[in-house]
């Protein structure tokens, strides 16, 4: 546990066994490529560097656009207040595992990008898991890019030798920034066209890692030091389960009705509004529900509650004291009263709330993907068997609007 009196703030290191290590990939250098950070079990190494949490400051930009905030301000308190921080794992750390990794495909929320959920990443892939944080390029996070080719006049003024010219010196980084709602524009269909997109985008990211697992050569356009061929036989495709934070817990439901190869999802704090009525009945998979206790509200546990089934597995936990941010990184990185004011902290330790989703995720997990570890001595909770845990949700549903 956590001592509360620890001043020293940070994203706590995972719990599992095996070191992790982390690099990035992005398939091609359009926007409809797949664009992913992985965390990966590695071989133990004391003098691998840590990845920036925040790989550019564009993404402060994009994260002031959000949050309706002045981007010069903003940039330079986010950057004073977040711009060190560095992430629990090695920087494209050789791969290691002596058995075949269970995979996971996260999605991250509204307004985040793929390095947010490192606490969570992470500690799956201290357990053996392989993780794919995916960034999603439909204009609902805070910020993301691709590239694009030099225009004529780019590659005039910037006089490159011919002989030394990489790939990457013809393209130029292109940024993507949130897209907010115009006035009038109505939510829904921005939302829904949003949730179909991502689904695809968490696919095709299985579908990438199938490719680099079966060894054959993938371009990673981005320069960095990782072997991928290290990972050839090393996944488990038959154990896949999709994940995600808020807009990501409805892209997860999204993606589990698309395709089977998901065995299972995992929902943190589900925002439920993009899904159209008739994705439900055609999920098939189980669906674990970790909900913050102020976030919810009966609307949404009542569609969360329309994926009830007696032959399907569907649970739902709920952890005292959380807020909608107890789940992404940021709880980690203020002081107690500016991440209460924030919003980014609730009532109990930031690291016991993570701690607890992330075991009772890994029990869901070893239960639905039939994994052989002893994950299963988190099956209570579950449940919901702790003092910092509600079975079920907190939030009282009215019997009609079930
Ligand atoms: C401002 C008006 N409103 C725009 C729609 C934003 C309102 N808002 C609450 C916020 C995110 C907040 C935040 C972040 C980060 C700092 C920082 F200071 F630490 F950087 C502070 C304060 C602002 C708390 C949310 O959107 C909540 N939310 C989220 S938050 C995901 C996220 C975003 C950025 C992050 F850096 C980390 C995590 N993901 C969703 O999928 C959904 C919702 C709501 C419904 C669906």
């Amino acid at each position: 546990m956590g001592n509360s009196s620890s001043n020293h703030l940070g994203i706590p290191p995972a719990k599992g066994p095996s070191a992790v290590g982390c690099t990035d990939f992005m398939m091609d250098h359009t926007a409809h490529g797949s664009f992913f950070r992985l965390y990966y079990p590695c071989q133990e190494t004391e003098k691998a560097e840590k990845p920036d949490w925040v790989p550019s400051r564009e993404y402060f930009n994009g994260l002031a656009d959000f949050m309706k905030i002045n981007r010069t301000l903003s940039e330079k308190i986010f950057n004073y207040l977040f711009g060190s921080f560095k992430i629990p794992a090695s920087l494209d750390a050789p791969f290691k595992s002596n058995e075949k990794c269970p995979v996971v495909i996260f999605s991250h929320g509204l307004g985040a990008f793929r390095t947010l959920y490192s606490a969570v990443c992470a500690d799956l892939a201290s357990h053996g898991f392989i993780v794919a944080s995916v960034e999603h390029r439909d204009e609902s996070a805070s910020a993301t890019y691709y590239f694009r080719e030099k225009t004529e006049s780019e590659r005039a003024c910037k006089r490159v030798p011919k002989k030394s010219a990489t790939a990457q010196d013809n393209l130029v980084k292109e940024w993507m920034y949130y897209r907010t709602l115009q006035h009038g524009e109505s939510e829904f269909p921005l939302r829904s066209k949003q949730v179909k997109q991502r689904a695809d985008e968490c696919i095709l990211a299985l579908d990438k890692l199938t490719a680099i697992n079966s060894g054959t050569p993938v371009q990673n356009v981005l320069q960095t030091q990782f072997d991928w061929t290290t990972l050839e036989n090393s996944m488990d495709l038959c154990k896949i389960a999709v994940m995600g934070h808020s807009f990501g817990g409805a892209t997860a439901i999204e993606a589990l009705c698309k395709e089977v190869k998901f065995k299972c999802g995992i929902a943190l704090d589900a925002w439920m509004f993009p899904l159209d009525d008739e994705t439900f009945p055609r999920v098939k998979q189980p669906i674990f529900f970790i909900n913050s206790e102020k976030f919810q509200w009966a609307g949404n546990i009542s569609r969360m509650k329309k994926l009830d089934s007696a032959v399907i597995q569907r649970k739902m936990i709920t952890i005292r004291g959380t807020v909608h941010q107890s789940f992404p990184d940021f709880t980690f990185l203020t002081g107690n009263w500016i991440g209460k004011m924030m919003k980014l902290k609730g009532e109990i330790d930031p690291e016991i709330a993570i701690d607890l989703s992330n075991k009772a995720t890994l029990a869901f997990l070893q239960r639905h993907l039939g994994l052989e570890k002893n994950f299963n001595q988190w099956d209570p909770l579950i449940d919901g068997e702790d003092d910092n845990l509600i079975p079920g949700t907190n939030v009282t549903v009215l019997q009609s609007s079930i």
